[in-house]
């Protein structure tokens, strides 16, 4: 079973998981929106919460509304820190070139999902040690069905 983190909530619609085992949440719309084709819309979901410190919120996309409506969640995962007192917003992408997309109060826009993460302690070091990687990315080991190591000619 997975780690359940204790959150702390006000909210006139509690996200819920739909499944056993889901891992996001549902969250409902509170407002009455339509967003139009190519347009973006902040949308509330009167829900706010506590989470222990170390653990964030991300608010994710669904998948079904992006497959069939082409509705995104613009700055997926939307990352909500644990001092955050306030709303949790979803801003919706509709990248549909023609649909608008009609969203109303208890809809499911999107879902949040609870994570660990570590917070950095930087060093400024003059240089990295190596690594196999090195510097290579963005496609440096290639495309096709061959893996090829980074750097060899034709990755
Ligand atoms: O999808 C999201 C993303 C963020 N937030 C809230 C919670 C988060 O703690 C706060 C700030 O988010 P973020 O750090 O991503 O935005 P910013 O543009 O950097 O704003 P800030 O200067 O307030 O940090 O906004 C949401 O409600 N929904
Ligand atoms: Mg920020």
């Amino acid at each position: 079973m997975s780690e359940v983190v204790e959150i702390e909530i006000v909210a006139d619609q509690v996200p819920a998981y739909a499944l056993p085992g889901d891992a996001g949440a549902d969250l409902r719309s509170n407002e009455t929106v339509t967003v139009g084709p190519g347009e973006r819309a902040v949308i509330g979901t009167g829900v706010s919460f506590v989470m222990p410190e170390g653990v964030a919120a991300f608010v994710m996309p669904r998948s079904g509304l992006a497959a069939k409506h082409g509705i995104t969640v613009l700055n997926a995962p939307g990352t909500v820190d644990s001092g955050y007192r306030g709303e949790v917003k979803v801003t919706l992408l509709n990248t549909d070139r023609d649909a608008a997309f009609e969203v109303r109060p208890g809809d499911r826009i999107a879902q949040v999902v609870f994570m660990r993460v570590a917070r950095a302690a930087f060093t400024s070091v003059d240089a990295l040690p190596e690594s196999v990687r090195g510097a290579g990315g963005f496609g440096s080991t290639g495309f096709g069905a061959q893996s090829r190591e980074p750097g060899t000619p034709g990755a």
